[in-house]
């Protein structure tokens, strides 16, 4: 058994952000767990930790019950960093004063660098001026006994406070968002250069730890993998081969929702790379049945969930049973579908992997991608030597064409979505821009319009296409297309596909839309 890594405990308050804190911790290259508050005690005895970050809330420290971190942390000795609600329950649970102001400050602030500290070191001298984001109605009144101000911004005259010899830092506005210049090196510096870890955890690491772990919950039992061809699957698939070998099977699931060709040419890909063993279920009747004639986006997306579920299982019975169901859940799809740590945040869609499963399943889940970004799982899959035609894949929603075809589904019109998806996707290809447009993908809108083709009148559905870039899939913008390209595709997707006579561009950025339409 090997050492713990030098950990830096993330004690989750229920900010919607609070992953990307992990995230940052994990690009500075050392390794991090986030803990709900609840149990922040235990968990801080059980992975005795070299630093604490303390989230943000949507909670305040005036409200009755609000949550606290556990007294140990502060008693310690170990440097402690307390982002927006986390400097603030630090301040008060020390002796200092928060309380709501009139001067709420949401978004681009600027902060001004009072005096040199630690945590500024090589980054942000003193008489500087630097853009943060700030999220926060509650300010601190009254700093605790000992501590100091480091940095001010209008709204906020306790910006930054600390108290040096302790370690301990409090910051009114979000490190861990991009929109903070140098935000991810002012977290770099809380590791390395107060809190002195070497940053010697890389993705070798969280895959040898990964596989510790499936070895160690799996034993001896059988695993069966959802694996679709997307890169987060493969990942996964892969990983847990080499944890556990031939007590993995995987099971392809091919619904009907899937784009023109994808079934074959998944499965030949896969059987030419690996020597795992694949079960290729043809499920079509199934899914589209029993999706035909619904309208409710939530209601699709639980009806392919538990679909997916029941497929997994009669498969799993067919092998003579398994004990587990490993898919390639992220991070994304669980924060959108529920709450990371059983904090208080609230469910934007139901991912079919996660806020679509139904309530009771015979196998117990395996997804050791959980706590990862899509970038992170590239950078993995290459780690596990994984092809560029798998980890350079763009994603693909499990729910497929269903929730690209806004309203009730029928045959018909997912061969019309296929034939112009597989057209767009074409065009890009010949264009050099696949890899630079994180999706693209064509939907097939339930509205009609008229339209003269060879002298006739037609009355056909409308398609939209959206393309977007991103890092993470949690924001998004539409990718900026030369006019000229997406004329190109229109026209081409207007003559080829009997069903549309009319194209539009979809150019909405995540927020405020997501990028799938459904
Ligand atoms: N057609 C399918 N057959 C079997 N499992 C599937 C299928 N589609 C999705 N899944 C399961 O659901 C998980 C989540 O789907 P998701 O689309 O997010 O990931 P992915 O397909 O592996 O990767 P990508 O995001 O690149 O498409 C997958 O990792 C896989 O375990
Ligand atoms: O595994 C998945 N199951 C789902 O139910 C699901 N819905 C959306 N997506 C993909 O997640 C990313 C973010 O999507 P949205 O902006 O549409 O929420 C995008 O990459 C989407 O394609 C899904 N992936
Ligand atoms: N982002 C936060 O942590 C916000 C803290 C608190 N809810 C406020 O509004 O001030
Ligand atoms: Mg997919």
């Amino acid at each position: 058994m090997t050492a713990l890594p030098d950990t830096v405990l993330i004690v989750d308050f229920g900010s919607q952000v609070t992953q990307l804190i992990a995230r940052r911790v994990r690009e500075a290259g050392v390794y991090s767990e986030i803990v709900p508050f609840q149990s922040a005690e235990e968990s801080f005895r059980k992975l005795k930790p070299k630093a604490v970050i303390l989230s943000g809330s949507p909670a305040s420290t005036g409200d009755i019950d609000s949550p606290k971190a556990p007294q140990v942390i502060f008693d310690s000795g170990l440097p402690v960093l307390g982002i927006c609600y986390g400097q603030m329950t630090m301040c008060v649970q020390m002796g200092g004063k928060a309380e709501p102001s009139d001067h709420r400050e949401y978004g681009r602030a600027f902060l001004n660098i009072e005096k040199d500290c630690a945590l500024f070191k090589d980054l942000w001298p003193a008489g500087t001026r630097h853009q943060v984001w700030m999220s926060h109605g509650d300010r601190v009144i009254q700093m605790p006994p000992g501590f100091e101000i480091f940095a001010k911004s209008p709204g906020a005259p306790y910006a930054v406070f600390g108290n040096e010899e302790r370690r301990m830092y409090g910051l009114m506005f979000h490190p861990e968002v991009v929109h903070t210049t140098d935000g991810a090196q002012l977290i770099a510096n809380f590791v390395h250069k107060v809190a002195g870890l070497k940053g010697d955890w890389t993705m070798a690491a969280f895959r040898d730890k990964a596989i510790a772990e499936i070895r160690e919950k799996v034993g001896d039992g059988k695993v069966i993998c959802g694996l679709s061809g997307g890169v987060d699957s493969s990942v996964a698939a892969v990983l847990i081969h080499e944890a556990i070998g031939d007590q993995l099977t995987c099971i392809f699931v091919d619904h009907g929702l899937l784009r023109l060709n994808e079934a074959e040419e998944v499965v030949s890909m896969f059987r030419d790379h690996y020597n795992i063993p694949l079960v290729h279920v043809q499920a079509e009747d199934t899914f589209v049945d029993a999706l035909e004639g619904e309208m409710d986006p939530e209601v699709k997306r639980k009806t392919i969930g538990r679909l997916f579920i029941e497929t997994f299982e009669a498969e799993a019975k067919k092998l003579g049973g398994a004990d587990f169901l490993a898919q390639g859940t992220l991070y994304p799809d669980v924060i959108e579908s529920v709450s990371f740590t059983g904090g208080p945040s609230v469910t934007i869609k139901s991912h079919h992997n996660v806020g679509g499963l139904p309530e009771r399943m015979n196998m117990q889940l395996v997804e050791p991608l959980r706590e990862l970004f899509k970038d992170e799982v590239r950078i993995l899959g290459k780690e596990l030597g994984l092809p560029e035609s798998f980890v350079g894949r763009q994603p693909f929603p499990g729910p497929g064409l269903a929730i690209r075809c806004p309203g009730g589904i029928t045959r018909d019109k997912l061969r019309v979505l296929r034939e112009a998806d597989a057209i767009y996707l074409d065009e890009i290809r010949k264009a050099g821009l696949y890899d630079a447009i994180w999706q693209a993908f064509a939907v097939l809108l339930p509205v009609q319009t008229v339209g003269v083709m060879g002298d006739g009148r037609t009355y056909e559905f409308v398609c939209a296409l959206r393309a977007v870039t991103s890092v993470d899939g949690m924001t998004a913008d539409f990718y900026h297309f030369d006019m000229e390209f997406l004329g190109n595709a229109a026209t081409r997707i207007i003559n080829e596909v009997k069903g549309i006579n009319r194209v539009v561009y979809d150019v909405t950025s995540k927020p405020p839309g997501t990028i799938e339409w459904e």
